[in-house]
C-alpha cells in the first residue's frame, strides 16, 4: 500500500489556501515574506537577472558540476577567499538542485564511500532530513539538541550523544539558524563541539541553508563551517540560495567536500561526477547564472548583502513586535525565546493540540511541532497573531 505524502510543512500551505477567512495567517513554509505578506524578489536578483538576459547567453548544457562562475563564488562565500581549502585547491564543489539536492548528493556519496553508514541528526531537525538520508542509503540516528524545559539548546545532551556515538560517525550540523528551533550554539559552544567531533573522529556534514539570513552577516553565519575547517576537520557542506537570495523556485545550491590534498580532490571530484551524471546529468543554468552575477559583481554583491540584512532585520523586528504584543496582552508566559532565537523560525513551545487550535479556531497556520515562520508575521497581522496565541495559552 503506497501512502499518500502529507508533508508536515508543505501541507500547511495547502490547508492555509483552503481557508477562506480574510485575515488568515500562514506561518508554515520557511519562505520570506515582506511586510505586506507577499513573496519578495530581491531587487539585486532582478538586476542580476536583467544582466543575464542582456548577455544573450545560449541554453546549452552546463557541465555535470554546473556553472563554474557560480560554484567558484559559492565556495568563496562559504569558506572565504583566504581559506586554505581554496588556496590549496582541495575543495570539491558541484552545483546542486538547491539545498535539498546538495544534501542528497552528500548523502548518496557518503553512503557509497564513507565507512560508517550512521548519520546523527539533531532532535528536532528539518522535517526532510530523515527521509532524505534514509533514501540515500544511510541509517539515521538522533542526537539531543532541544531542551523543551528551557526552550533552549540541550548542549550537555548534545555533547553526551556525540561522545557516545560510535567513533567515526557522520554528524549533521546546522551551520546557522537551526530549523525548526531557531536555536544556535554560541561560538564558544561550537568550539567544544569541534573538539568532541575531533576526538571521536566523527565526520561533520554542515547544512547551511540560511547563510546571511540568520544574523544579516554572511561571514558571521559561516563561523561554524570556517572554524571547523581551521581546526583541520575534513567535512562536507550543503549550501542553499533559496532563502538568502530568494531563489526558491530556481533551485540554486551547491555541495562541497573539503579534501586533504589537491590529489584527493581530483579523485573525489570524478566520483562526484560519476554520481551526478546518472542522477540528473547536469543542473539548470538560469538561477546559477543569476547567483553568479550577484556573487561576482562587486556592486550587485554589495546591494545583495544590504537586502539580505534587510530581510534578517525585518524578521528580528517581527520577533520583538510579537513578544511585545503578547506582553501587552498580559500574558504570564516567558516569551523571551521568541527574541533570543535566530533565523527564519521561532520555536514557540506550543503543543500540537494548541497548534491545531491556532489553525482550526484562529486561522493561523503553522507546523504541529510549534514552529512558526517568523517571515509570515507582518506589522498588520502581529496583533491578531498575539491575541490568538494569548487566547490558547491563557
Ligand atoms: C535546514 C534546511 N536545509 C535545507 C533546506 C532545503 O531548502 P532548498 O532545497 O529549498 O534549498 C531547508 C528548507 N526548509 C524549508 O524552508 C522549511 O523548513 O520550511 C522549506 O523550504 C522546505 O522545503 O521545507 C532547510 O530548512
Amino acid at each position: 500500500m503506497i501512502n499518500s505524502l502529507q508533508d508536515a510543512i508543505l501541507g500547511i500551505t495547502e490547508a492555509f489556501k483552503a481557508d477562506s477567512f480574510g485575515e488568515k495567517i500562514n506561518l508554515g513554509v520557511g519562505a520570506y515574506r515582506d511586510d505586506k505578506g507577499k513573496p519578495y524578489v530581491l531587487p539585486s536578483v532582478k538586476a542580476a537577472e536583467q544582466k543575464v538576459i542582456n548577455s544573450n547567453l545560449d541554453k546549452e548544457y552546463a557541465g555535470i558540476t554546473g556553472v563554474p562562475s557560480f560554484t567558484k563564488a559559492a565556495a568563496v562565500l562559504a569558506y572565504s577567499s583566504s581559506s586554505s581549502v581554496i588556496k590549496d585547491d582541495r575543495l570539491v564543489i558541484t552545483q546542486s538542485i538547491s539545498g535539498t539536492g546538495a544534501l542528497r548528493i552528500g548523502g548518496e556519496f557518503l553512503a557509497r564511500f564513507y565507512p560508517s553508514k550512521k548519520i546523527f541528526i539533531p532532535t528536532p531537525s528539518w522535517a526532510n532530513h530523515n527521509a532524505l538520508f534514509k533514501d540515500s542509503g544511510l541509517e539515521v540516528e538522533k542526537y539531543r539538541y532541544y531542551n523543551k524545559d528551557t526552550i533552549g539548546l540541550d548542549f550537555e545532551g548534545m555533547l553526551a550523544d556525540l561522545k557516545s556515538a560510535p567513533e567515526g560517525s557522520l554528524v549533521l550540523l546546522h551551520a546557522c539558524a537551526h530549523n525548526p528551533t531557531g536555536i544556535d550554539p554560541t561560538e564558544e559552544q561550537w568550539k567544544q563541539i569541534s573538539d568532541v567531533v575531533k576526538v571521536k573522529k566523527h565526520y561533520p556534514f554542515f547544512d547551511m541553508a540560511y547563510q546571511g539570513f540568520a544574523s544579516g552577516d554572511t561571514d558571521r553565519d559561516a563561523f561554524a563551517v570556517r572554524y571547523f575547517v581551521a581546526q583541520g576537520h575534513q567535512l562536507c557542506l550543503a549550501q542553499s540560495f533559496a532563502k538568502n537570495m530568494g531563489l526558491y523556485g530556481e533551485r540554486v545550491g551547491a555541495f562541497s567536500i573539503v579534501c586533504d590534498s589537491a590529489e584527493e580532490k581530483k579523485r573525489v571530484d570524478s566520483q562526484i561526477k560519476i554520481l551526478v551524471r546518472p542522477l540528473y546529468s547536469n543542473p539548470p543554468v538560469h538561477g546559477a547564472r543569476i547567483a553568479a552575477e550577484i556573487l561576482n559583481d562587486p556592486s550587485l554583491n554589495k546591494q545583495w548583502l544590504g537586502e539580505v540584512k534587510g530581510m534578517a532585520d525585518r524578521i528580528i523586528s517581527m520577533r520583538s513586535l510579537l513578544k511585545e504584543n503578547l506582553e501587552a496582552l498580559g500574558s504570564k508566559h516567558d516569551w523571551s525565546h521568541i527574541t533570543s532565537q535566530i533565523g527564519m523560525f521561532a520555536y514557540t513551545g506550543l503543543t500540537p493540540q494548541q497548534m491545531e487550535k491556532l489553525a482550526k479556531e484562529n486561522s493561523v497556520y503553522a507546523t504541529k511541532d510549534g514552529r512558526i515562520s517568523v517571515a509570515g508575521i507582518t506589522s498588520g497581522n502581529v496583533k491578531r497573531l498575539a491575541e490568538s496565541i494569548h487566547k490558547i495559552t491563557s
